[in-house]
């Protein structure tokens, strides 16, 4: 965008001078003659600099015109950059006129090098200050939205998850359906709290569905419902998930374990809000509206036939991602004081365990270590080892990769899940406990990597 800057001299052939040297480069000089004249300009157009005279009428030194309209021009518009051309008369009211900042002088007569780094050395500094200012305002209305909002107890500190929170309650506002993605256990399932709890359905059932929990087979009865008899051991007639959620909110967690069968019948719900019963002919509508949730990386997912591209962009109008808990390092504290509660605090030495721990499962781990050093503790003050912290800490300088569906999220690999069975003596429970993962996450992991349960 090319910048206009107005000229203020009594002296026709200084203007003339000045606008031809600024637009020369690039510059849209406005030229006037006296201060009348230059506020009238200032009031009805964008001005990003003005380059001003200190004496407008003949004979005049004391430089008090180019004061008066120094200050004039403040009052509108008090971080107007603003150069004051000066006759050495002039100096010291130029000097202490440039202290109240965004302003600088140039003796007449000027050298065109020094005044154009001058000028763009103010645009440049407006520029910064305009781009903070807006960061501020949009910051501080952020932060207002969230105020307002019904939180659901979600604790946080860090700017990621502010702004991530930030989206959930926008987008709460509207039926648009969302995707959270991000790791296990990072809070995807709290998030989907946040969007209900926020929404106009608030009010409304929220059903929540976890697609990786259920067998397969069972699956599409649980999602549709089922008529007497449609499977071995139905023996009654059972409604579905989409039923129970009419009118309100279904959150399907885990939407990556859908088979491409429950697929088809997803989008046809979101398309239309049709769906039959398992056993039955008959057509029933709905209005749900679906948040999904997902760890995996459904773009591989479609990239191998295993997730079908024309439901995930149904799926995923609004994306939040959800960032790992190692990317977001100012919740830790924040969620260790809230999960280890107001009687335990806990040592330096604890802190900076905490804080260079890569969390593979995330708040689920942390919360879990947190319950722990509290049971295990001696004292009020929480040492490191009382968090039982080993395993993976964070390098230096390691920043995770982000979390988008198009990134998959940290992996736990064979070795890890090994280590774990082996250290635990095979007891499940307590092999997904130690890793921050469901039983069922964990489950399916051992499958992919074939390790027998
Ligand atoms: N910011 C938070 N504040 C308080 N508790 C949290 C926060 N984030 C997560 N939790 C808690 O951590 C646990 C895991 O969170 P949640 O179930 O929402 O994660 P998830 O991403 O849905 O996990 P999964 O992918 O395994 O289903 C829950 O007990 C949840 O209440």
């Amino acid at each position: 965008m090319t910048e206009t800057i107005l000229v203020v001299d009594d002296n026709q052939a200084v203007c003339q001078a000045l606008a031809l040297t600024l637009e020369l480069q690039g510059y849209q000089a406005v030229t006037c003659l006296g201060p009348d004249e230059a506020l009238e300009v200032l009031s009805s157009r964008e001005v990003d600099l003005v380059i001003q005279d200190m004496n407008f009428t003949q004979d005049t030194t004391s430089g008090g015109e180019g004061r008066q309209l120094f200050y004039d021009i403040r009052t509108c518009h008090p971080n107007m950059p603003l150069i004051l051309m000066t006759a050495w008369t002039d100096l010291n009211t130029a000097v202490e006129l440039v202290k109240t900042g965004h302003a600088d002088y140039m003796g007449k007569p000027w050298d065109d090098t020094k005044l154009l780094t001058s000028v763009a050395n103010l645009l440049n500094l407006h520029r910064l200050s305009r781009e903070n200012s807006t960061l501020v305002r949009q910051q501080t209305q952020r932060q207002q939205g969230i105020r307002d909002a019904d939180l659901c107890g979600l604790i946080f500190a860090s700017g990621a998850m502010e702004r991530c929170v930030d989206l959930a309650v926008q987008v709460a506002a509207s039926d648009v359906p969302v995707l959270i993605t991000g790791p296990n256990g990072a809070g995807k399932d709290r998030l989907a709290d946040i969007i209900h709890a926020n929404s106009v359905l608030k009010d409304k059932p929220l059903i929540k569905v976890n697609v990786g929990a259920l067998p397969v087979d069972l699956l599409e009865a649980e999602l549709f419902g089922a008529e007497a008899g449609a499977f071995t051991g139905a023996t009654k007639a059972r409604i579905g998930r989409f039923e129970a959620a009419d009118g309100g909110t279904l959150f399907l967690d885990e939407i990556g374990n859908l088979p491409l069968s429950g697929q088809i019948k997803l989008l046809r719900v979101l398309q239309t809000g049709e769906f039959e019963r398992l056993g039955s002919h008959q057509t029933r509508k709905v209005k749900v509206r679906v948040i999904s949730a997902t760890n995996a990386n459904l773009t591989e997912d479609i990239a191998e036939g295993r997730f079908r591209e024309d439901l995930f962009y149904r799926l995923n109008v609004i994306e939040l991602v959800l960032p790992p808990l190692a990317e977001r390092q100012d919740d830790i504290p924040a969620l260790v004081s809230y999960f280890i509660g107001p009687d335990f605090s806990i040592s330096p030495n604890a802190r900076a365990a905490l804080l260079a721990h890569a969390w593979p499962g995330n708040v689920r781990e942390l919360e879990n270590a947190c319950k722990r050093a509290v049971l295990l503790a001696k004292s009020a003050r929480l040492e490191a080892q009382d968090f039982g912290l080993t395993g993976q800490v964070m390098e230096a300088g390691q920043t995770n990769a982000p979390t988008a569906s198009s990134h998959p999220a940290k992996k736990i690999s064979r070795a890890d899940i090994e280590d774990a069975l082996a250290a635990h003596n095979g007891v499940v429970a307590h092999v997904a406990k130690s890793l921050g993962l469901s039983r069922q996450a964990l489950y399916r992991r051992m499958d992919k990597l074939g390790i027998a349960r």
